[in-house]
């Protein structure tokens, strides 16, 4: 402990959960000075209560773990397994990757998720853009150049999710979305709605983590702020369905994967960027506006 140089200014503190260690960090959320060991316990108590709180899982259900080898998804699996070990869960957990096919990145990557599988006892998927689709992202960017590349990309990582969850006949995806993501997500929403698609996606991260360091707090204000926006019950909302191409979810004829994809295999890669022409233009013309039944619904939606 430091020495105290007379008043409390002079004093150092100590973990305000234990008040016996020094703290290791300050919590945005609470703004508490905590140690290590009382972070990770805290951390670790407050997830295990929101599982049982919104009643997450169900005992018996098979759960995949978006794994990309990334911090946040690889605390995700050391978390999962601790808890359902610790508390008796009943899961049968499993990691699962994408292989986008980038050389130098996704490749050292899927090493660490293989650590985590011997680590955590885990059994890791692996599906790849090459296998699903034919293309790895080297092959994309050297067609498309490094402009558009990031579409391609976030578009087939989230159906690759999708396939790769329904290969292990898993119930639900748990993936390491953090709260800056998620942050970051609604103001895009915002931005989207005011100016255009993909307008200050750049942009957003920097503000968010600019507005973090005035005010700790900022990043779960906006959150919750996104929680509460309520849309027109004016504005139509996508329909859920599937792509009459692939089967998987899309609110269009085809999804965008498929779109990409075709535009891909006829050199023609421009043609899903941006708003979607074409093929899905006639079935927008063709869907009914209908407005009756639809109710204010929380808006969000996150990118891959
Ligand atoms: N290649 C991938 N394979 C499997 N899951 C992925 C992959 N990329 C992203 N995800 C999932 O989506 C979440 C958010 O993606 P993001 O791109 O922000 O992650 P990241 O920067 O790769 O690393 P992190 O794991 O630290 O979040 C990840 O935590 C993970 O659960």
């Amino acid at each position: 402990m430091e020495a105290s140089h007379g008043g409390d200014k002079g004093k150092s503190r100590l973990c305000s959960i234990c008040n016996q260690r020094r703290p290791a960090l300050k919590r945005p959320k609470t703004l508490q000075q905590i140690c290590k060991e009382c972070f990770y316990e805290v951390f670790e108590e407050e997830i295990h209560r929101v599982i049982v709180d919104n009643k997450l899982f169900k005992p018996g259900e098979r759960i995949a773990i978006g794994a990309s080898g990334g911090k946040d998804s690889t605390v995700l699996a050391y978390v999962m397994s601790e808890l359902n070990r610790r508390h008796n869960y009943g899961l049968d957990l499993f990691l699962l990757s994408v292989d986008e096919g980038i050389t130098g990145y996704r490749d050292d990557s899927l090493e660490t998720v293989k650590r985590n599988e011997v680590q955590y006892g885990l059994p890791l998927k692996v599906v790849s853009y090459k296998d699903l689709y034919g293309w790895t992202m080297d092959e994309i960017v050297k067609m498309i150049g490094l402009k558009n590349n990031c579409t391609f990309c976030g578009v087939f990582r989230r159906q690759a999710l999708d396939r790769g969850a329904a290969l292990l006949k898993v119930d639900k995806l748990a993936t390491g979305h953090n709260a800056d993501d998620i942050a970051e997500t609604v103001l895009l929403n915002i931005l989207r709605g005011i100016y255009s698609p993909n307008a200050y996606r750049g942009f957003a991260r920097e503000f968010i983590k600019d507005l973090e360091r005035i005010r700790p707090r900022a990043i779960l204000d906006i959150i919750k702020s996104g929680e509460d926006f309520r849309i027109a019950t004016s504005t139509k909302m996508p329909e859920q369905g599937t792509c009459q191409r692939c089967g998987y979810i899309s609110s269009q004829k085809w999804c965008k994967a498929c779109v990409l994809l075709e535009g891909l295999n006829r050199g023609l890669p421009k043609l899903g960027i941006g708003r979607t022409r074409g093929v899905n233009s006639e079935h927008r013309k063709n869907q009914q506006i209908d407005t009756k039944n639809i109710q204010s619904k929380p808006c969000g939606t996150l990118d891959f």
